[in-house]
């Protein structure tokens, strides 16, 4: 019956805009959420609003394949995957809201000796880092992925893999949902159906943003808009090395569970996990024309259950169910821009191109740190958009997964 709908109390308020706030997200994702929960929560910084266009978490955090893992190969990538991962580990207590991280380990498949050299390159990386990974044979592969097909008749035959245990997944419409209901307790308004149409700048300093709902004035400005911060950028007058591309993912009907952990083949190209509703969930690389459409083309679908197959022969027969697409914002060395940009009190944190879910609750904390003091926190330096005119460029495309 209707009746005990009708007693769910809302999660957040649907409050009218302030004429002035200290700080104004744009973008309400998982990555900007994140920023207001740690704006108000760890930096006392309350009277902040989120402005998004569309409903909280309904780009690509709605979207993703909800992987999580921090076994990247520089140090200060993977200090700032590292950062997130141990949010996540006890984020479900901090928001009491089960965010469902499950650690049910990330394998990385290696098809050549060069794979195995990487490999072998990166894990010892990641344990100079801190950060948990291992190097396994074809038997141990064998032995730990039963359905994957280990055999040395295929095209590209598995020599070994990389596994990091406490990767895996989280659920990413709770992520969001958890981190709008806690800052909203904290006070931060979250303004839905309100887009940012413009920044207003005074002497050359942003005063706050333009919306389709009017003016409202911020003391600093953070946007977090993933696939659509190269349009923000220019709306603010400067130009960014993003180009925003369509990024595909799959679910199938639901079958038994048959796959418990997450399985990424760079060379095969795909990768694979089993939601706790049976679906296989699936993804594979972007689509290689720009776009901003939230779907992409046949030939990638297409490409992606070939390589799923070629791993899986098992699921050659499996019905897919549902398919979509997100907006991602690719980088020239896939890491994230967390700067100050050339407009005073205006700070952009995107990039994050097909691999940043994993990140949100770091990268929230460490903007939330930034814009509440006005200067980049260590973690977020070397990710300054200056690299770009420097050279300092961090090279992630190796671990980025699915390579774009
Ligand atoms: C199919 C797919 C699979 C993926 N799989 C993974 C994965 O397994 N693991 C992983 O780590 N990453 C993955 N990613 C990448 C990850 O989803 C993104 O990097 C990350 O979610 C981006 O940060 P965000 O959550 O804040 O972005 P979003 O959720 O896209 O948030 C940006 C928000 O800004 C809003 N916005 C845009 N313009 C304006 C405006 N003018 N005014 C107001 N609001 C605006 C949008 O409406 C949106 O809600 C995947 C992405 C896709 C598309
Ligand atoms: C979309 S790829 C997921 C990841 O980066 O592990």
């Amino acid at each position: 019956s209707l009746s005990h709908h009708e007693n769910w109390q809302r999660m957040w308020r649907t409050p009218t805009p302030k004429p002035l706030y200290d700080v104004i997200i744009v973008g309400g994702g998982g990555h900007g959420l994140a920023t207001a929960y740690y704006l108000a929560k760890e930096f006392g910084v309350t009277n902040v609003a989120v402005v998004e266009k569309g409903w909280l978490g309904g780009g690509n955090t709605a979207r993703n394949t909800t992987i999580v893992r921090s076994n990247y190969l520089w140090d200060e990538s993977a200090q700032l995957y590292e950062h997130a991962m141990k949010l996540w580990e006890g984020l479900s207590q901090d928001l009491n809201y089960n965010v469902m991280y499950s650690p049910r380990g990330v394998y990385n498949l290696c098809h050549t000796l060069q794979d195995m050299r990487d490999a072998e390159r990166r894990v010892s990386a990641n344990r100079l880092n801190g950060i948990d990974g291992e190097l396994l044979d074809t038997r141990q592969v064998e032995t730990e992925i039963p359905y994957l097909d280990c055999s040395k008749h295929t095209r590209y035959p598995i020599m070994g893999a990389t596994v990091q245990r406490r990767g895996g997944v989280a659920r990413h419409d709770a992520v969001a949902w958890g981190y709008a209901r806690g800052a909203d307790a904290l006070g931060v308004d979250l303004l839905q159906n309100t887009e940012v149409i413009g920044f207003r700048k005074q002497d050359g300093v942003v005063i706050g943003v333009e919306t389709t709902k009017g003016f409202i004035g911020a003391k600093r400005v953070g946007v977090v808009t993933a696939g659509n911060s190269g349009h923000m950028a220019k709306l603010a007058g400067f130009r960014l090395p993003i180009e925003s591309h369509p990024l595909q993912a799959l679910v199938s009907e639901p079958i038994k569970p048959i796959i418990d952990s997450v399985i990424m083949s760079n060379a095969v190209h795909g990768y694979i996990s089993q939601s706790d509703k049976g679906d296989l969930v699936i993804g594979a690389g972007i689509d290689g024309y720009n776009g901003y459409g939230q779907r992409g083309s046949y030939p990638t679908i297409e490409h992606t259950l070939q390589a799923i197959v070629e791993m899986f022969p098992v699921l050659s027969r499996v019905r897919m169910n549902r398919q979509w697409g997100g907006i991602v914002d690719t980088s020239p060395d896939a890491c994230p821009i967390i700067s100050k940009t050339p407009v005073p009190n205006l700070f952009f944190n995107c990039g994050w191109g097909t691999g940043g879910f994993k990140a949100t609750p770091g990268s929230g904390h460490v903007f939330a740190a930034s814009l509440a003091k006005g200067e980049m926190h260590p973690l977020a330096k070397p990710f300054a958009i200056e690299r770009f005119h420097t050279g300092a460029l961090i090279d992630e495309h190796g671990a980025a997964a699915v390579a774009h």
